[in-house]
């Protein structure tokens, strides 16, 4: 909002004049944090952040349009607004600790302390740093191998088959169907294996002492039937058993009676009972379920019978293998699996840069969600290597099938219209059905320096120094592929500017922007173009890229 005073008189303390708020707040100085917006957020940014509705909601649009601003102060809004959902909490997922940095200080000062920002690493309390190769982390990534887990888990619950139980001097045999039955019962009754154990430990004495009871009838009847052929004698008629049999109930005489609670008693704390269980249904470690799979070539075929034996051999991995950063999702399916659902979970979950997140993530994602109450925002365009979604759809089919609420947002309140214009034919490139983006802001026209192949970093330090010296107080950024940061950082260039991988590049801003060697960016990993235009929209104020001369 500002006012327009048409009648010619000066100002008061009440009204808004010059540029307004917005402008002003979009042209001021960047920090490297991300600042709250609730003054001046925008229609369209506003609808999303108070929406009544309860169940997944999504936002795409281009870099710039206030998706973070909204999955922020949409949060700050559920907490305010759905008292249920406040109370079982709220999260926030974001890509890396280095973006969850950069949007630290927007809910504390939006007065909102006890949201949890996480990425998924910390939701799983997996400690890595170690990364997969593209292809492998985008085969962990995929569905199977959440299928793939189950079955391999199904081998360790009762495989079918029959079973003998020693008791004592005996062994009681139970029939595969009778294992089965345990089975089943105790997976239904109970979410994960470990749980699921003493249910399936009670169900198997209730089947063996029912299996005693049957073999101890067929003892008697096999003496009865001895007797009447020596003797002559009926016994059945002479006690009236037979017909107690018939009826169901249980054998009163003296030679029948079984006291199976007692017999049920003991059998919960039979040695020969334990290593039934133990053979039928062992505990389990999630992290062992994990590496029972990727360890193991016949158990990576017989459970991903759909990938290809070079596609198989991509997953395998050595049993002292550090976990990698796409096995955080394979663990923690693995601890859902082996140990029920996660403790803790939320009543609505925000989640920025949604379109990186690969299928196991979403699980995960979901999995501490059981309310299904979600703000999800991203841009398919801008999506890594890894990602596994090419839309929204299939993203979230498997979740909540068609039921979520699509929003777009069409401005862009960071990158300038130049900037936007510069980067439209990349964009029609990598992603030929977005809609444009229009940018509220104008700047400078983006620049490209050309440089010799051993001159590109000097070209950088060049071109920082006269952007500081023209600007100031100005926050910085060097975007590069990621092999360079090292070098970049050795040669001094992070005294003069952030320096930040192309893979971290998602969701900063800065407000000049040097990219260097766009075209090593493009080949540094598969889905390089998308990277690219993820680096030169990173710019509120400035753009120049260093191109670097062929040798
Ligand atoms: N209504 C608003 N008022 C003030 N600033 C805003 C508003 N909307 C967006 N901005 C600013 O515009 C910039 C871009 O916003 P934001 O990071 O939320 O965009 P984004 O859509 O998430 O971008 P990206 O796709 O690059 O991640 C930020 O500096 C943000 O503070």
């Amino acid at each position: 909002m500002s006012d327009e005073l048409l009648d010619g008189t000066a100002p008061t303390d009440e009204d808004v004049v010059g540029d307004g708020p917005l402008t002003e707040a979009l042209s001021a100085r960047r920090t490297g944090r991300m600042h709250a917006a609730v003054a001046t957020l925008q229609a369209e940014q506003d609808e999303v952040v108070r929406s009544a509705h309860r169940g997944v909601t999504v936002v795409q649009g281009g870099p710039g349009t206030g998706k973070t601003v909204v999955a922020l102060h949409r949060a700050a809004y559920v907490l305010y607004a759905f008292p249920r959902a406040a109370e079982e909490g709220v999260l926030v997922v974001g890509p890396n600790a280095r973006f969850l940095d950069y949007i630290s200080q927007v809910l504390p000062s939006l007065g909102e302390n006890d949201v949890v920002l996480a990425t998924c690493r910390e939701l799983a309390g997996v400690d890595t740093d170690t990364v997969d190769p593209f292809d492998t982390a985008r085969l962990k990534g995929g569905s199977d191998l959440a299928d793939a887990l189950a079955g391999l888990l199904r081998v360790h619950q009762a495989p079918a088959g029959d079973f003998g139980v020693r008791v004592g001097q005996e062994t009681v045999h139970l029939s595969g169907e009778e294992v089965a039955t345990a089975r089943d019962a105790a997976v239904a009754a109970v979410p994960g294996h470990n749980p699921a154990r003493q249910v399936f430990r009670e169900l198997l004495v209730d089947a063996v002492t029912d299996a005693m009871q049957r073999d101890m009838g067929d003892l008697l009847e096999q003496i009865d039937a001895d007797a009447e052929r020596m003797t002559g004698i009926d016994l059945d008629r002479f006690t009236g058993a037979a017909r107690h049999r018939a009826e169901g109930a249980a054998d009163p005489g003296p030679a029948h009676e079984l006291d199976l609670d007692a017999i049920r008693a003991d059998l919960l704390d039979d040695a020969g009972v334990d290593r039934a269980v133990e053979a039928l249904w062992p505990r389990l470690v999630p992290g062992d379920l994990v590496k029972a799979l990727l360890t193991d070539a016949g158990a990576l075929a017989a459970f991903l019978p759909r990938l290809t034996a070079q596609e198989r051999s991509l997953l395998l991995r050595g049993p002292d293998d550090p976990w990698t950063d796409a096995d955080v999702p394979l663990l923690d399916e693995a601890a859902s699996l082996v140990d029920g659902p996660p403790e803790r979970t939320y009543g609505h979950v925000v989640v920025d840069e949604a379109q990186e997140l690969t299928a196991m993530q979403w699980r995960m994602i979901v999995r501490r969600c059981p309310a299904r109450a979600m703000t999800l925002v991203g841009d398919f365009a801008q999506a890594g290597p890894v990602a596994t979604a090419r839309d929204w759809k299939e993203a979230l089919s498997p979740h909540v099938g068609p039921r979520f609420k699509l929003h777009d947002l069409t401005v862009s309140y960071r990158t300038t219209q130049e900037i936007l214009e510069s980067v439209r034919d990349l964009l029609t490139r990598i992603a030929p059905d977005q809609k444009h983006t229009r940018s509220l802001r104008s700047g400078e026209t983006p620049r490209t320096v050309t440089a010799p192949a051993d001159g590109s970093v000097t070209a950088v330090l060049r071109e920082l120094r006269a952007q500081s010296a023209a600007h100031p107080g100005e926050l910085l950024g060097v975007l590069c592929a990621d092999s360079r940061v090292s070098e970049l950082t050795a040669r001094g260039v992070a005294d003069h500017a952030r320096v930040v991988p192309a893979s971290e590049a998602r969701g900063l801003e800065f407000d000049g922007v040097v990219v260097m060697n766009p075209e090593e960016i493009i080949t540094a990993r598969p889905g390089g173009e998308r990277d690219l235009y993820v680096a030169l929209t990173r710019a509120t104020k400035r753009l120049c890229t260093i191109t670097v001369q062929p040798a």
